[in-house]
């Protein structure tokens, strides 16, 4: 037995070195879109002199707490910049509240700097174990939903109708958008014979015939093969080039504490750290469900250290000049690959040092239409945590509904958890079994009201 089998333990994870190799590529496949939406969505911000700097500092950010999660926490996840705390930085923070991004930058320092401590002083455990596993299981069904909703998207599957008041418009990359109330969704019928679409669905009927088939890395091979496919065919672009060289000076160390210091800063850094705090709080529950590391009692073993390592992520990912880095749900699909151990990060870590700071413009090649049936699939995985809620207990089964709908519907697992853990309490309180509520759920609660009427404007 070699060091990094005795190190990650692969003998009591019923694990092997191929099968976790394995699982940390198809992690990193999964998740090698953000290389480059990531500097796509914060240099609509930070300007567009930003953009190759922040390409780097995204491979950085990733892959340190990558691999810190991998050899420190041991637990198969990987972290990244996420989805919608770019696209809250970006468009609510800075085009929206007219933060200099500077400003928003340090916010996300100081949120890091107050997650650690809570790692470290076993707060935000305690809170971990306080919260019900039928809202643990709903946030990871939910999150599920999510993905699916994210892959939908990114393909251009989805219409939408937009309500919008005068003067909500938002240009992003010189296209405009509505923003307003959303009327109603539908099936983008004028794409549905473009080649995008077309090879979305050959990349999710392959990944589905596979995955029937029991045939290891169907994800990874359904990845390649749309992608290849697309380029030969000229869907999409085939990569320009195959290195570029790193550079991160124009957003490193580039954080204005001074800035912060008023109160509406604050609030700023409070909602950065509602998001990320139950966004990893629902992620890591999630993952460990699916990866079958949650106890008899509901707990996730050495959470303090997965939790610690996403607070660092997040902090050193602002000093290097991107919004906050959270433990990513696209690991479920390592995890359903069969990886179970650090080792599966440490892999994913390693190729987004490798692949993201040197040969960015290869990975930035794999076209979304060949990332979104993964996404979709992955979704699918995620949602069976729910068939372990309750549903003959109403107390239970609607509030863990109610998360499970409200995380994709409004694009935020923080609003899911908020929406969850309200009327949990509110239902138990008034359905005469309020001894089934944890003393924290009620302060829970009472925050996630405060936070909800924060963004409603009440202060
Ligand atoms: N948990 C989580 N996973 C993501 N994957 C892409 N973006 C995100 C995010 O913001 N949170």
């Amino acid at each position: 037995m070699g060091w990094f089998e005795n190190y990650f333990e692969f003998d009591r994870h019923g694990t092997d070195m191929k099968t976790e190799i394995l699982a940390g590529v198809t992690t990193f496949m999964t998740m090698a879109y953000i290389l480059f939406v990531n500097p796509s969505i914060l240099s609509d911000a930070m300007g567009k002199d930003a953009f190759n700097s922040l390409v780097a500092v995204t491979a950085l950010a990733a892959g340190f707490a990558t691999i810190l999660m991998g050899l420190y926490a041991k637990k198969p996840f990987a972290l990244a910049p996420g989805m919608g705390l770019n696209a809250y930085f970006a468009y609510s923070v800075v085009l929206g509240m007219g933060y200099d991004w500077r400003v928003a930058l340090a916010a996300v320092f100081v949120e890091g700097l107050i997650f650690i401590v809570l790692s470290v002083t076993k707060v935000r455990s305690a809170i971990i174990h306080a919260i019900p596993l039928s809202q643990k299981y709903a946030i990871g069904a939910g999150i599920g939903l999510f993905l699916t909703f994210i892959g939908l998207n990114d393909v251009g599957l989805l219409s939408a109708k937009v309500v919008a008041p005068q003067g909500s418009e938002l240009v992003i990359d010189g296209q405009t958008h509505l923003i307003g109330t959303l009327q109603f969704t539908g099936l983008n019928t004028s794409a549905l014979a473009s080649g995008d679409i077309l090879l979305f669905f050959f990349g999710l009927f392959l990944a589905m015939v596979l995955i029937a088939l029991r045939v290891k890395g169907s994800l990874l091979i359904s990845i390649i093969t749309t992608s290849v496919i697309g380029w030969i065919t000229g869907v999409a672009p085939w990569p320009e080039h195959l290195f570029s060289t790193p550079d991160i000076s124009y957003t490193f160390m580039q954080m204005d504490l001074q800035g912060l210091l008023n109160v509406g800063a604050l609030g700023v850094v409070f909602a950065f750290f509602m998001v990320d705090f139950f966004d990893t709080l629902g992620t890591v529950t999630g993952l460990s469900a699916k990866a079958g590391f949650i106890t008899k009692d509901g707990k996730v073993p050495d959470a303090e250290k997965v939790l610690l390592t996403d607070a660092i992520g997040t902090t050193v990912g602002a000093i290097l000049g991107t919004s906050t880095v959270t433990t990513y749900i696209e690991s479920a699909a390592g995890i359903e690959e069969g990886g179970r151990t650090g080792m599966t990060a440490l892999v994913t870590g390693l190729l987004f040092l490798g692949i993201g700071l040197f040969i960015a413009p290869l990975a930035g090649a794999i076209p979304a239409f060949a990332t979104a049936p993964t996404l979709v699939i992955v979704g699918y995985y995620m949602l069976s945590a729910i068939k372990d809620v309750n549903f003959a207990d109403h107390t239970e089964a609607i509030p863990a509904f109610l998360v499970l709908i409200t995380i994709p519907y409004t694009y935020s697992i923080a609003d899911g958890i908020g929406i969850g853990f309200i009327s949990y309490t509110i239902l138990k309180l008034f359905s005469g079994r309020r001894d089934e509520i944890h003393p924290l759920m009620y302060a829970l609660s009472i925050i996630f009201l405060a936070y909800f009427a924060y963004l409603g404007g009440a202060f």
